[in-house]
């Protein structure tokens, strides 16, 4: 049966982005505590429209513990807004998670930094794998976009959206904050692959030790030209010499030197670390 907005009760707004409001909501039949993403498509051409819907059907097949679950969908057409129910995160994001780290002046971790680029590095192997014929990409790999359960586990969120949302004539063209995980072939122009999300997997796994992306810049061609050179100091020295080999691994930029995510997973410091299938 079709379920409706009267069908779940706002708790309160857990968050912004470029795409639309997250709210934390309750389901009125059993109490279940979710999400909805609310994203505005008034802007959009029909051809738009028609990718939103058949992106978020296909974010609906992607099963993975490390994914969150989309629950539903619901269109409200008076107010041209869809709603994405997914799964609460109670842990929260990433982001957030480094802002705290870097207030109080500590670092986290390194056993929770492993543990999240294995179920991350998870998370977008069950992404690249082909369904239905169709990679879905994240393109937007970020702190922000990577949220944590109660068991502080790795729950990747808000993908393959950002392709429609930042579709030339889209409403969600204008660049909201600076992008620093942009990978060189982004930068030169070049497609987006699959590589790219493990360019910007590897600028979170930087991030998560050193408290700051590896490339800053206070202007886009200025970050363009540290992307393109691909310099960056090393991760802090009290972090080992296996993770900082790994993340130099991702961070190439010569992206035939770059592991894909199968390759990343067959890396003996990474295999040595995956979750033992039962
Ligand atoms: C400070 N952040 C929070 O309090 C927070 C919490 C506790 N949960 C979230 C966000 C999500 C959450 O809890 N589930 C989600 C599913 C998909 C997406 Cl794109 C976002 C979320 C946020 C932003």
């Amino acid at each position: 049966m079709q379920t409706t907005l009267d069908d779940y009760e706002v708790i309160e707004t857990i968050g912004t982005g470029s795409y639309g409001t997250c709210k934390k909501i309750r389901r009125r039949r059993d109490g279940l505590i979710l999400v909805w993403k609310e994203m505005d498509y008034g802007m959009m051409t029909e051809t738009e429209k028609q990718m939103l819907v058949s992106e978020v059907n296909l974010l609906r097949e992607l099963k993975s513990p490390y994914i969150v679950r989309y629950y539903d969908r619901i269109i409200d057409r008076t107010n041209t807004t869809i709603f994405i129910i997914m799964e609460y995160c109670k842990g929260g994001d990433l982001a957030t998670l480094i802002n705290k780290c870097k207030k109080e002046g500590s670092y986290l971790d390194e056993n929770f930094i492993w543990k999240i680029l294995i179920q991350v590095t998870l998370a977008l192997k069950e992404c690249h794998e082909r369904k239905n014929g169709k990679a879905v990409l994240h393109r937007d790999l970020k702190p922000a976009n990577v949220f944590l359960d109660t068991d502080k586990n790795v729950k990747l969120g808000d993908f393959g959206l950002a392709r429609v949302l930042h579709h030339e004539t889209s409403f969600a063209n204008t660049f909201v904050g600076t992008p620093f995980y942009m990978s060189p072939e982004l930068v030169n122009n070049m497609s987006y692959n699959e590589k790219s999300d493990v360019w910007s997997m590897g600028c979170m796994l930087y991030e998560l030790c050193a408290l700051r992306p590896p490339f800053v810049a206070s202007n886009q061609a200025e970050l363009n030209r540290k992307i393109r050179l691909g310099e960056f100091a090393r991760i802090p020295l009290h972090f080992s010499d296996d993770l900082n080999t790994i993340q130099k691994k991702m961070l190439q930029v010569d992206v035939s030197k770059r592991p894909s995510i199968t390759e990343l997973l067959a890396e003996p410091l990474v295999a040595s670390r995956l979750p033992k299938v039962e």
